[in-house]
């Protein structure tokens, strides 16, 4: 059984996790392309944990630029075994009001220009994705958010837009008419990656907005969103830094099997496979393609 080490990737407004020990930020260069930032090593409670502000520091990549393959192959070959997504968004439902945590559980991808696969032409590969977070770690997620005092809601449908200009109003009412609970521009490709490098996924969701729907409030604005962000920024880390406190020391199974998720999902036979690629798959799928 693999030793744990969390990943935590840090979304609008949380750059840095204060309550790391021994923290250093090291650069992780993959062929992937450039990482949002350094990756930042530490621990807590003696607990590996590297930590990925999503957007660099000083908020410098927006959501279409950001190199979700690159830094999601750097998490890796960090020896990250699973991560927590931290992300604003803005809320479908009335009940989600601004400052509600939310576990969210399922993606829709409206994303459009945005590579989504580390595999392709050379070394074809289909990745289940049914589940798309782990239920292991939203578990252990519930009971650090219980064990610190800070309601969350289990479960909602976050579909992710391309953005970076926020819904039209006829947009926002078609995503609520369907049935979705919040809206975001990061967290897709992301999930689909880490489930391709096989490390199990969970996004804690702040709600910062009602989107635009809502007639009693008006459009979304980035003052909006940061004053909500600033407001909950120490509650989103104390949840963090509880949740890796308690992680076990060796990695659990996920129970959706997203530790194994390339089992049955190459495709391309061995003597067909492009070289290039699978060099680059070393840290990604070296398990299956024998790297
Ligand atoms: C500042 S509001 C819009 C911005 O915030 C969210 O990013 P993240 O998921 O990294 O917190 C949203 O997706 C947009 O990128
Ligand atoms: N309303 C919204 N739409 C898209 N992304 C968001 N992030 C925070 N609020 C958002």
């Amino acid at each position: 059984m693999a030793r744990s080490v969390i990943g935590v990737i840090g979304g609008s407004g949380l750059y840095d996790l204060p309550g790391l020990e021994d923290a250093h930020w090291q650069r992780v260069e993959s062929p992937w392309g450039e990482p949002s930032d350094e990756l930042r090593f530490g621990t807590i409670a003696g607990r590996p944990i590297v930590f990925l502000p999503r957007h660099g520091r000083g908020h410098r990549v927006s959501p279409s630029d950001i190199d979700y393959r690159a830094n999601i192959d750097a998490l890796k070959r960090a020896g990250v075994t699973d991560i927590v997504s931290v992300s604003a968004v803005g809320s479908y439902r009335e009940d989600l009001s601004p400052g509600t945590f939310v576990l969210v559980d399922q993606f829709v991808d409206r994303t459009v220009r945005r590579a989504s696969s580390f595999f392709g032409k050379g070394c074809v590969a289909h990745v289940a994705f049914g589940h798309p977070t782990s239920p292991g770690l939203m578990d252990r997620l519930a009971a650090a958010a219980e064990a610190e005092a800070i309601p969350v809601v289990r479960g909602g449908t976050y579909v992710c837009m391309e953005g970076p200009q926020f819904s039209t109003l006829a947009e926002s009412r078609a995503y609520k008419a369907q049935g979705f609970d919040v809206i975001g521009m990061t967290n897709m490709p992301e999930a689909k990656l880490a489930r391709e490098a096989e490390i199990p996924y969970a996004t804690v969701a702040m709600v910062t907005d009602y989107d635009c729907w809502h007639p009693d409030h008006d459009h979304v604005d980035v003052a909006q969103v940061i004053k909500v962000l600033t407001d909950n920024a120490d509650k989103a880390r104390r949840l963090v830094a509880r949740f890796a406190a308690d992680f076990p020391l060796e990695h659990p199974p996920c129970p959706v099997g997203a530790d194994h998720a390339l089992d049955f999902a190459v495709m391309t036979a061995p003597d067909r496979r492009d070289p290039a690629l699978v060099a680059r798959l070393d840290a990604v799928a070296g398990r299956v393609l024998g790297r």
